[in-house]
């Protein structure tokens, strides 16, 4: 049962992936998002984890235009992961002399101001991930960087790599949450009552109102949107879809009844999964919307209409 993921080994996306099959040895490291959803879509390995939100930066554009387009894929689970980061170098040296740092995008964007108070010199080199820019330090070979920016894990796996500052993260409370996606056939995650339903839809009819009538087909049925950003397509300027996380599961009949409101409207709206939330924090319904209230007022209409 291969799982890809963004590797190689150290990277926050394994230890989001180590979470859910800690002591699976079939892992296959994959040096970027694409290559991670190619290898599931191609066949090359059962399922795959990748980072999709960041609490600092919002949406992993990467994953979700990924997602969005191609072969169906399904989010199985979901995983939280707090980010702490590491400045490391090949030996100890004074933060003025660091020349060029090296890390993973992600990385970067959440170090920004640390870096720019405390190695304004540095030249940024990015890498396919924060362990990939490390690991480029611990061998012999000649590296375009003198620094890299990683995992605490990287620093207690390597100690030929020398600690220059810890915990340089913007913010201490930085958490990044993965996915773990499956093919579209995979079984659909047992309801919890704590879940969250992803989904993708595709602007349909550019007019006024457009986007407020899809948001009115959540309101309407008291499902509360937990995330929600436009991407474009790449089609066209100006054509967008959205990448929408709601609170509750397809097998709720309130998240049912938007799901049709929503796909009647957008005919492309496209299903990304329902899945236990990894804070196993559950929706809060009004008695109108729960389960027995729509299969009550259900059943009154249908009995109304075949009298
Ligand atoms: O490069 C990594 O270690 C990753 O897993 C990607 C990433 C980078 C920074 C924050 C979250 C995920």
């Amino acid at each position: 049962m291969t799982i890809a993921y963004l590797g190689p080994s150290g990277t926050f996306t394994q230890a989001a992936l180590l979470q859910i099959d800690p002591h699976g040895t079939d892992h296959l490291p994959v040096s970027s998002v694409p290559a991670a959803l190619a290898a599931l879509r191609e066949g090359r390995a059962k399922s795959a984890v990748v980072p999709i939100e960041n609490s600092v930066e919002g949406g992993v554009s990467a994953t979700l235009d990924a997602v969005a387009a191609g072969p169906e894929v399904r989010i199985l689970a979901e995983m939280l992961v707090p980010i702490r980061f590491n400045l490391v170098a090949r030996e100890p040296k004074p933060l003025g002399e660091v020349r060029a740092v090296s890390t993973h995008s992600h990385a970067w964007a959440q170090v920004r101001q640390w870096t720019e108070e405390n190695i304004p010199q540095a030249e940024y080199i990015p890498a396919s991930s924060t362990a990939a820019g490390a690991l480029a330090l611990s061998g012999s070979g000649t590296v375009g960087h003198d620094a890299a920016i990683c995992a605490p894990t990287i620093s207690a796996a390597h100690p030929e790599l020398a600690v220059l500052a810890e915990n340089i993260g913007d913010n201490p409370q930085a958490v990044t949450r993965f996915v773990h996606l499956g093919s579209a056939d995979a079984p659909l995650p047992e309801r919890t009552g704590a879940d969250r339903t992803t989904l993708v839809i595709p602007l349909w009819a550019d007019r006024a109102g457009a986007l407020m009538e899809i948001l009115e087909q959540f309101s309407t049925r008291g499902v509360n949107l937990s995330r929600i950003e436009s991407r474009p397509t790449g089609n066209y300027l100006g054509d967008y879809f959205f990448s929408v996380d709601i609170d509750g599961h397809i097998q709720d009949e309130r998240v049912a009844e938007a799901l049709v409101g929503l796909r009647r409207i957008c005919p492309t709206t496209r299903f990304l999964g329902s899945y236990a939330r990894a804070d196993r924090k559950a929706a809060v319904v009004a008695g109108h919307h729960t389960d027995g209230a729509f299969t009550q007022a259900r059943e009154w209409v249908s009995a109304l209409r075949t009298q």
